[in-house]
């Protein structure tokens, strides 16, 4: 079952740093910054609303629309972040999978911005064109035509939005780090007046090699800390500290900046039920579908390992070809299979990305589908590969349990082998979580 539900809040301020001190991680482990536990519950209904918590600072009419559209009780991220957020100050917003970033920091850009200027004026930067066209409905959504919010995703029809963006500059952009830069450079905008910038999955934006170079650009070049309201947003911010020093140390934030942590002792969601099963690699397939005929699931995601470069020259099929022509074949349940992954062109990924919505999906996905995903309907999800690190390990957990106020537990299945076993338990280890080990037999007898 599920861990308990015991949770503690720490709030961390970075304080100006003493032109002392040294850049080695060490010196950065020791900055000066205060914290201040707090314990309380993860997802009780907060006493004040979100309209009280945004005090007077987010226009009438979006939290009107935030209303219409359910969102009345701020998430306890959102009630510990928004006075940070609604105050202007820089702030890196660290906080559980599916507990309401998004909500929190757009909120931000509407107080940033004002409407009646034509100019660009909010910028939030995500790493998948998927996770853009999810920010982008939300934002217009509460937007509701007050203010036009444009995509630059990978992917997109640049050409087309070069134009507009020169007619009729948006006030806010969501865009990918390379689509952004492209347009950028060939001077369909400047990113001068900019006020607020947003980078969400941020530590997955710095981790990659391809975007890094070009996200110090944005941070440094094309706009100025000093100039704007910076908010980096993640689940997961590997040394923390180091991050946070980074931010004043290279100017990516100013010197005041605020680390929200919300929950800072259990990462993963408590509402999460974690299993295994311990299976050679020719019995995963039927497994799998076990475990689908077992657990009766409303909407699934099944995560699988990108294909390596060796294995596609040897002329292997990828693991994601290789469950959906299974699960086509032999599943007999009223789940659409569909698939999703880095190598599928964009139309492909948006066709299966619309089709994902709104019926109930048995979704085969490499990590792609692991960032800011939000499919609320997801109730399980199965790790057919192991993931990498403990950091996938959470992100494709966070897939699931994604309504803030349910209290329905959901759950996730990882399928090893006996030697693959003690990568799981360092996993459990680094994210202080219980996985129960399903015994093989039982799914053999279901199947009977
Ligand atoms: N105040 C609220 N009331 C009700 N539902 C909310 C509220 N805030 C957010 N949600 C819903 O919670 C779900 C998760 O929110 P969101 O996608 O912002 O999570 P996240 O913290 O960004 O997670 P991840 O780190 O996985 O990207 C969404 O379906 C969103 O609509």
């Amino acid at each position: 079952m599920a861990a308990a539900a015991s949770t503690a809040t720490l709030s961390v301020r970075a304080r100006p740093l003493p032109s002392t001190l040294s850049s080695s991680p060490r010196a950065a482990s020791l900055a000066p910054f205060a914290s201040r536990p707090r314990p309380r519950p993860l997802r009780t209904t907060a006493a004040a609303t979100l309209r009280e918590v945004c005090s007077g600072r987010v226009p009438d009419h979006v939290l009107q629309r935030a209303e219409d559209v359910g969102y009345v009780s701020p998430t306890e991220v959102q009630e510990q972040s928004l006075p940070v957020l609604l105050s202007g100050q820089d702030c890196i917003l660290h906080a559980q999978t599916g507990s309401g970033k998004t909500l929190a920091y757009l909120l931000a850009v509407f107080a940033a911005i004002d409407v009646g200027r034509s100019s660009v004026q909010a910028l939030v930067i995500v790493p998948t064109r998927e996770l853009g066209i999810q920010v982008t409905k939300v934002a217009r959504l509460l937007a509701a035509k007050t203010c036009n919010v444009m995509a630059l995703l990978d992917g997109g029809m640049l050409t087309r939005q070069k134009s507009w963006l020169k007619a009729e500059p948006p006030a806010i952009i969501v865009a990918t780090v390379a689509s952004l830069c492209q347009m950028v450079e060939k001077r369909a905008f400047s990113l001068g007046s900019i006020k607020i910038l947003v980078i969400d999955e941020v530590d997955f934006i710095f981790g990659s090699t391809k975007q890094v170079n070009s996200l110090r650009k944005i941070l440094n070049s094309y706009t100025a800390a000093s100039s704007r309201q910076t908010i980096f947003a993640s689940a997961s911010i590997p040394q923390h500290n180091r991050f946070v020093h980074d931010c004043v140390q290279h100017k990516w934030t100013k010197s005041d900046v605020v680390h929200v942590h919300v929950n800072p002792v259990q990462p993963m969601p408590s509402h999460l039920h974690h299993t295994y099963v311990i299976c050679s690699k020719k019995e995963r397939l039927h497994v799998l579908l076990s475990l689908l005929e077992r657990d009766a699931p409303k909407s699934v995601i099944i995560f699988v390992a990108q294909q390596s470069e060796k294995s596609k020259r040897a002329g292997n099929p990828p693991s994601s070809t290789l469950v959906v022509e299974f699960l086509r074949t032999e599943y007999k349940g009223t789940l659409e299979v569909l698939v999703l992954e880095e190598d599928m062109n964009f139309n492909a990924r948006a066709t299966s990305f619309t089709e994902v919505k709104g019926k109930g999906f048995l979704l085969v996905s490499t990590d792609i589908a692991s960032r800011g995903f939000d499919l609320p309907q997801t109730s399980h999800i199965y790790n057919f590969d192991l993931p990498k690190t403990a950091t996938d390990y959470l992100h494709r957990a966070g897939r699931t349990g994604r309504e803030p106020f349910s209290k329905s537990e959901c759950s996730v299945t990882t399928l090893i082998t006996e030697e693959e076993h003690f990568v799981l338990q360092r996993f459990q280890n680094e994210l202080k979580f219980h996985s129960q080990r399903l015994p093989l037999e039982s799914m053999f007898t279901f199947n009977l």
